[in-house]
């Protein structure tokens, strides 16, 4: 056992600067953490930065925060292409691409750059944290941090324990999502832990739904968001979390429980091999390069 309860965490690496990794910065910055923002590219960073910055200047005209605390928050966050910058990061949460073998190449690279009592967090939407855990040096100091998009509106972060997370690394992710004003769920480590064990099968069978020609996109979206009370429709809901994701978090369900209720809708499986991944390739099932958002089909 560390004492990792003990330790503060003043410092925390993000790793992907995509729409969840810059919210991840922007929170934390925000809570007076330093952090060092890593993507595989200077330029991906800072259209990261361009986008935190973006989101914090609404929250200024919103009066959420003023005006100090962005440009104080802003300069908290240092754009780090490589792992140099980690050596003394207290957390690192990896929020990259949704495969595996990209998050196990990640880790291989980055824990030979961390001081050893380092805690590694992935915000992994669906992929067993016992077996990311394995591709560290640390398993004892691995855990699932589970963010909700949009990070800075969402209260909840999900933890998920591997099997050899040991208890000072869950009490100090804990006690820092608390810091971060956020609320905790505990989900066990079963394929897409929690929200999206019930969330993505929703999303799925509104495809089905398009697929086999019940409703329009915009018919299912309404009766979604009318019927419903859904704060969006799941199409709609889809394309802000990324089609590529939805598909990848279906198929880890799919094959993780083996069970056809969870396979994935041939719809959505063309739209990702189209490259309409939704709102970040500004086309999904809605066509984002107008005025104003249009239905693909
Ligand atoms: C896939 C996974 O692994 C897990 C997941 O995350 S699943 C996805 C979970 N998320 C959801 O289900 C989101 C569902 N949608 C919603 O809750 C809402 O539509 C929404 C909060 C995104 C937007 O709400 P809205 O009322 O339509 O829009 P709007 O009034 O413009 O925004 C509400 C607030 O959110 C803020 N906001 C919206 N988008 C934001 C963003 N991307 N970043 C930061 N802040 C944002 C706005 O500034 C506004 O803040 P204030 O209340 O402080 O003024
Ligand atoms: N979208 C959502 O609603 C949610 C997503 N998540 C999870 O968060 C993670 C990130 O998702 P999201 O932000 O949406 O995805 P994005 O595609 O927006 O961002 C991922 C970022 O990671 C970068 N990346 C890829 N490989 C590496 C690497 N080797 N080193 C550093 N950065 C890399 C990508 O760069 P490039 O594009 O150049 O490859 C991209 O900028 C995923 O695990 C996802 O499942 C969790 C909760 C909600």
């Amino acid at each position: 056992m560390t004492n990792i309860d003990k330790v503060a965490i003043d410092k925390v690496g993000v790793i992907g600067a995509g729409q969840m990794g810059t919210g991840i910065a922007h929170v934390c910055a925000l809570a007076g953490v330093n952090v060092v923002l890593n993507d595989v590219s200077a330029d991906r960073i800072k259209a990261g930065l361009a986008t935190i910055n973006g989101n914090m200047t609404r929250q200024v005209k919103r009066n959420r925060i003023t005006e100090a605390e962005r440009q104080a928050a802003l300069a908290r966050i240092v754009p780090a292409v490589g792992y140099d910058g980690f050596s003394d990061c207290d957390l690192v949460i990896e929020a990259a691409t949704e495969k595996e073998d990209v998050k196990r190449k990640i880790y291989g690279q980055l824990c030979p750059n961390l001081k050893p009592d380092a805690m590694v967090g992935s915000n992994t939407s669906s992929i067993s944290i016992t077996r990311l855990a394995a591709a560290t040096d640390r398993p004892e100091r691995f855990i699932g941090i589970h963010f909700m998009n949009p990070v800075p509106v969402m209260e909840l972060v999900e933890l998920i324990r591997g099997i050899a997370t040991e208890d000072a690394t869950y009490e100090a992710t804990k006690a820092f999502c608390h810091r971060l004003g956020k609320t905790v769920a505990v989900s066990e480590d079963f394929p897409a832990f929690i929200v999206n064990r019930v969330l993505m099968p929703m999303i799925n069978e509104a495809i089905y739904t398009l697929y086999e020609g019940v409703g329009t996109v915009e018919a299912i979206d309404v009766a979604m968001r009318l019927g419903a009370n859904h704060p969006m429709g799941p199409l709609q809901l889809a394309d802000f979390i990324g089609l590529d994701i939805c598909l990848s978090v279906m198929q880890v369900l799919h094959e993780g429980l083996a069970d056809s209720k969870y396979r994935p809708c041939p719809l959505l499986v063309k739209y990702v091999e189209a490259g309409w991944l939704g709102r970040k390739t500004q086309r999904g099932f809605y066509d984002y390069r107008g005025e104003k958002p249009v239905p693909t089909r």
